[in-house]
């Protein structure tokens, strides 16, 4: 039973917690996705009134329906607009996801005051609620699933506690169109909503524990390649904006199969988290460090590549300084490592030109003996 609470606890608490970058990326993917539907969702809306004037209903009607359909295509060229803007919007999908819970509220709000039941038993029109919490799944944000779910539930139990109240006898809550409301089905109803919010949320939840094992290393639990070569887009993009500089250091272990050989891959893979602990205990929140795999790391800084060189320099006395022992009563050995600098915007504009041009000058510290940081071509 404890351990049923625990993981809901967890299950809760990635939920509600800010979604990794991979995920946000995403993410902002999903809600362009979401934009064009509901663009060609509401394009769809036009049909209506156009056929009613075709089939000779009231002009005044067909008027009042085309003006609403004009209204809702514009509304959603909007959202679509802003969807695909460079810049993202971290409020977007909770105001689109609003909207669509409110648009289809007061649709079926303006349906019960033709007639009571069509409000709260149009099944057509209801459909957009379990649509609006499934397509927050595209959004890959669980805090955005629950909002979507509870604003669903909250509007739809208003509207029948108002219909409810509304109904002066009986005979108001019949229709031969579209039957009785009944408290049972109303529930049902709510049921429903609750539950396609329950499966959403998990599928986001899985969604998220994957994307998180997929950027993780998992022998240093430092992010790895994948992380870095979706995140430092980003990064660039605010860099250029801020006029900012950034620089990213290629760092690679000394001699790191000797020390396989020695100690055997066991203790080599120690090796490897000893310095990891090291480097981690000493930088700070906007410094990442991440593998890029076998014995070679990236550090990105958020500083001009003179300051970043003495950072390194720093973190390099200090991982040589430390002592790794392979196993208790072994000889501590001494653990360094080579590193090569490049700078966004003056070495390249993007992570893989950074990476080559650091790359030579990790080439050329380790030629001028190892140990030591080059952030300067010979
Ligand atoms: N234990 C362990 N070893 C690894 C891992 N990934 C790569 N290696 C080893 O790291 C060693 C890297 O060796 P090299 O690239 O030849 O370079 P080096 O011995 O570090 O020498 P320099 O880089 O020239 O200073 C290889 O022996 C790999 O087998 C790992 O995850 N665990």
């Amino acid at each position: 039973m404890r351990e049923l609470v625990q993981k809901f606890v967890e299950f809760l608490k990635t939920l509600l917690a800010r979604p990794d970058e991979i995920m946000l990326e995403v993410g902002a993917g999903g809600e362009l996705l979401v934009a064009r539907l509901r663009a060609a969702l509401s394009l769809l809306i036009l049909i209506m009134p156009l056929v009613g004037i075709m089939v000779g209903s009231p002009i005044d009607e067909a008027m009042i329906g085309l003006g609403a359909a004009v209204f809702v295509i514009a509304v959603s060229q909007i959202w679509l607009a802003l969807a695909r803007s460079r810049q993202r919007y971290p409020w977007l999908p909770y105001a689109t996801g609003t909207y669509d819970i409110t648009s289809t509220t007061l649709v079926l709000a303006l349906l019960s005051m033709g007639e009571l039941p069509a409000g709260v038993n149009s099944m057509v029109v209801w459909g957009f609620y379990p649509i609006g919490i499934a397509m927050t799944a595209l959004r890959n944000d669980g805090r955005l699933v629950l909002y979507v779910g509870l604003l669903s539930i909250v509007q739809y139990a208003s509207l029948v506690w108002a219909v409810l109240a509304a109904a002066q006898s009986p005979e108001n809550l019949m229709s031969v169109e579209y039957g009785a409301v009944t408290m049972a089905n109303q529930i049902q109803r709510l049921m429903l909503l609750a539950l396609m919010t329950i499966i959403v949320s998990t599928v986001v939840y899985r969604m998220q524990r994957l994307v998180e094992m997929s950027g993780t290393d998992g022998l240093t639990q430092l992010p790895n390649r994948t992380w870095l070569l979706h995140r430092m887009p980003r990064l660039f993009d605010a860099a250029r904006h801020d006029g900012a500089t950034v620089t990213l250091a290629l760092i690679d272990i000394d001699y790191f199969k000797r020390i396989n050989d020695e100690v055997g891959h066991l203790a080599g893979d120690r090796a490897l988290r000893h310095v990891v602990a090291v480097l981690s205990g000493l930088i700070g929140p906007d410094e990442w460090l991440i593998r890029l795999g076998g014995e070679e790391f990236v550090l990105v800084l958020r500083k001009p590549i003179g300051n970043a060189w003495e950072r390194l320099d720093s973190l390099r006395r200090a991982v040589a300084e430390s002592r790794f022992t392979a196993e208790r009563g072994a000889e501590p050995q001494r653990i360094t490592f080579s590193a090569g600098l490049a700078s966004f915007p003056n070495d390249g504009s993007d992570t893989s030109a950074l990476l080559k041009r650091a790359d030579r000058r990790l080439q050329q510290a380790k030629r001028e003996g190892r140990n030591r940081v080059v952030a300067r071509d010979d």
